[in-house]
C-alpha cells in the first residue's frame, strides 16, 4: 500500500498554560498542507524500514512509522512489514512532517491487515506517538485545545486558497522551542477571529511561538516581511517553526521571492 502523508499549518497558536504532565495547553486552528512524503508498506518476510530523500536523525527503531507499526503489533497479531519512506517535509519546521508519517501508518496498516479500528481508536494511538499526530487520522481544519490533540469542528475552508510555504534550512526542535515561551491568556478568541476575513487576521490570528523566536532567528521576521511584501493577505510561522508561509488572496499566483538556495519552498493551492 502506498500512501503520501501530508504536512499541517497552524493557524493561529496560543500557549495558554503549563499541564501537570509537563506538556502545554494550547489553542490553535489546524489545517492539512498538501506537501507530502510517501510512505510504501507491504507484508515481508522480516520488519524493515528504508528511507530515501532527507535524512532523519536517529536510528529507525526511533522513527515514527516504526514506532506506529510496534503500537499495532503490541494489539494486533500483524505479520512483518517492509517499509520504506521517502522524506521530502522538511524537519524541524512546524509542518508535523514526523506526526503525518506515523498517523498515515496507523492508517495504512489498519486498512491493509483489516484491523476494523474507527478513526477515535487511531486517533487514541496516535496521541501516544506524539500531540501533532491525532490530527492526521481525520486530517480536517478543527480547532485544536489541550495539548494539542483534542478537536472542535470548525466552518473554515480554505479551498482554492494560493499558499506559499518557505523552510529557511533551519531545525528548530520543539522542546527548545516551548521552553522560550512563557505561557499567557489568548490575545484574542481564535475561532472568532478566524471567522473574518482573512485580511483581517494579520492583526488578529497571532502565534506566540513567532513573538519568542524571532529574536533568536531574524531570519524568521524577515520571511514573514518579505512575504507581506509580495501580497500576502495573510502571513505566520507554522507551529514552533521554522517554517513561515504566506496565504494570496483567491486566484492570485503566489510570487517568484528571492531566497536562498539552501531554503525549501512548497507552492501551491490548499
Ligand atoms: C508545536 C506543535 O507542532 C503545534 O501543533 C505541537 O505542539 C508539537 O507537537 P509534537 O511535535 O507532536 O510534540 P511532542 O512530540 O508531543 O512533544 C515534544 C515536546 O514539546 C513539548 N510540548 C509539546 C506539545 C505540547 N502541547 N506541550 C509541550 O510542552 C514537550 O516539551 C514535549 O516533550
Ligand atoms: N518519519 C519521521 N519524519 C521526521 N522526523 C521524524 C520521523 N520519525 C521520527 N522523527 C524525529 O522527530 C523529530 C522531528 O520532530 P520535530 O517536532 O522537530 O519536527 P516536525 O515533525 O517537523 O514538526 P513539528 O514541530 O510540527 O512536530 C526529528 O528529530 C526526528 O528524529
Amino acid at each position: 500500500m502506498l500512501v503520501f502523508p501530508n504536512a499541517k499549518l497552524n493557524l493561529g497558536l496560543y500557549i495558554t498554560s503549563q499541564r501537570a504532565d509537563g506538556f502545554r495547553n494550547l489553542e490553535s486552528v489546524f489545517v492539512p498542507l498538501p506537501w507530502t512524503d510517501a510512505l510504501e508498506i507491504l507484508p515481508a518476510e522480516a520488519n524493515a524500514l528504508t528511507i530515501s530523500g532527507i535524512p532523519i536523525p536517529g536510528e529507525v527503531e526511533t522513527n515514527l512509522c516504526w514506532r506506529a507499526y510496534e503500537l499495532l503489533k503490541a494489539d494486533f497479531d500483524l505479520p512483518p512489514v517492509q517499509m520504506h519512506l521517502q522524506k521530502v517535509v522538511p524537519i524541524g519546521a512546524g509542518l508535523g512532517g514526523g506526526s503525518g508519517d506515523a498517523s498515515f501508518a496507523l492508517r495504512a496498516l489498519n486498512e491493509l491487515f483489516n484491523l476494523n479500528c474507527l478513526p477515535e481508536v487511531l486517533e487514541n494511538y496516535a496521541r501516544r506517538l506524539g500531540s501533532d499526530c491525532a490530527f492526521f487520522i481525520r486530517n480536517k481544519p478543527v480547532f485544536a485545545h489541550e495539548k494539542g490533540d483534542v478537536f472542535e469542528p470548525i466552518a473554515l475552508d480554505l479551498t482554492g486558497v494560493a499558499c506559499k510555504v518557505i523552510y529557511p534550512n533551519l531545525h528548530i526542535s520543539t522542546g527548545e522551542a516551548y521552553s522560550r515561551v512563557v505561557p499567557r491568556t489568548p490575545r484574542h478568541d481564535l475561532r472568532q477571529s478566524i471567522a473574518q476575513p482573512m485580511e483581517t487576521w494579520r492583526e488578529t490570528v497571532g502565534n506566540d511561538f513567532e513573538d519568542a523566536l524571532t529574536p533568536f532567528y531574524p531570519v524568521l521576521g524577515e520571511l514573514k516581511q518579505a512575504l507581506y511584501t509580495a501580497g500576502a493577505a495573510y502571513a505566520c510561522l507554522s507551529g514552533s517553526g521554522s517554517a513561515v508561509y504566506g496565504f494570496f488572496p483567491k486566484q492570485q499566483v503566489p510570487p517568484v521571492l528571492r531566497i536562498p538556495d539552501d531554503y525549501l519552498v512548497w507552492d501551491g493551492l490548499l
